[in-house]
């Protein structure tokens, strides 16, 4: 039998770290070498010996995990949101400096979100109009979801490589929020639900028509699929990857 890749997951107490945990366990060529909370020093990822980490906590500590895997010799698949431009930087250059390490940002794991913010883009540039509308559970701590702002980029990257104008928006008088938030010019609104899991719709409009590219995760199993292909492929991805697409050929 050929070595199991030693995986440790931050954040195992959480909905997500938690879920991530049976599915590492459940891995044949996978061992689970530590599960921690936010009470838990760092020092037990170096004493378990983990070949990757799982970062599944909250935006205000992921980069001090990521940065300490880095620094550490630790590749590392993050789920966690808050992941600005600013923070990618520095963490790109910061890999740099440890050029054989990996590090996967997914903001979506869900290889069907994936695929939906992918095919979203591509439809983007053939329809006047477009906005993104997010519906997630009510005890998600971040707006807009992570998700809804990588699609955006992906949207807004497409239509100005395709020459488009921004879409069309004749408002003048609006109470503050109603047009939702703005993610490099296109719009993203945030709904929090009860009952809701992570759904995503983007709606695309042109003249006497409309096409809707909506992707919905019933259950958080949607994202092991996705986690437990960042862990096997990350080591191979020297550098930082923002999107799980950069481990899809999604090409054709
Ligand atoms: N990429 C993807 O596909 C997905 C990403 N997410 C994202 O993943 C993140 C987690 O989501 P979710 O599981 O719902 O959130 P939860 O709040 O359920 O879980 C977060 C967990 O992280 C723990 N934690 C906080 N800080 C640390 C730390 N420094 N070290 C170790 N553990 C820590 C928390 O502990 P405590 O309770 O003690 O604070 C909590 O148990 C969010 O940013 C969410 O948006 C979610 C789903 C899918
Ligand atoms: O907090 C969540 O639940 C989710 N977070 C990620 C995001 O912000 O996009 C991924 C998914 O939408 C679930």
């Amino acid at each position: 039998m050929t070595e199991q890749l030693a995986v440790a997951v931050l954040g195992a107490g959480g909905r997500m770290g938690a879920e991530a945990v049976k599915a590492v366990e459940a891995a044949e060529d996978l061992k689970l070498v530590a599960a921690l909370g936010r009470s838990d020093s760092l020092e037990a990822l170096v004493e378990a010996g983990a070949d990757v980490v799982v970062d599944l906590t909250t935006p205000d500590s992921t980069e001090q995990n990521v940065r300490f895997a880095v620094e550490h010799g630790m590749h590392a698949v993050v789920g966690t949101t808050g992941w600005d431009q600013g923070k990618r930087r520095s963490l790109a250059a910061l890999l740099e400096d440890n050029p054989q390490i990996g590090v996967l940002i997914a903001p979506n794991f869900a290889l069907g979100s994936v695929l939906a913010s992918a095919f979203a883009a591509k439809a983007s540039r053939y329809f006047e109009s477009v906005e993104i509308v997010e519906l997630h559970h009510p005890d998600k701590v971040d707006a807009p979801s992570g998700t809804a702002v990588r699609t955006a980029q992906l949207v807004a990257a497409a239509r100005a490589e395709a020459g488009l104008p921004a879409s069309p928006d004749a408002t003048t008088k609006s109470l503050e929020g109603a047009r939702g938030a703005d993610v490099d010019g296109v719009k993203v609104h945030s709904v929090r639900l009860r009952g809701l899991v992570a759904h995503q719709e983007v709606l695309l409009g042109g003249p006497g028509e409309q096409l809707t590219i909506r992707h919905d995760s019933y259950d958080r199993a949607s994202f092991m699929p996705g986690v437990l292909l960042g862990v096997r492929q990350v080591a191979s991805h020297p550098g930082l990857t923002y999107g799980l697409d950069g481990y899809l050929d999604l090409n054709d």
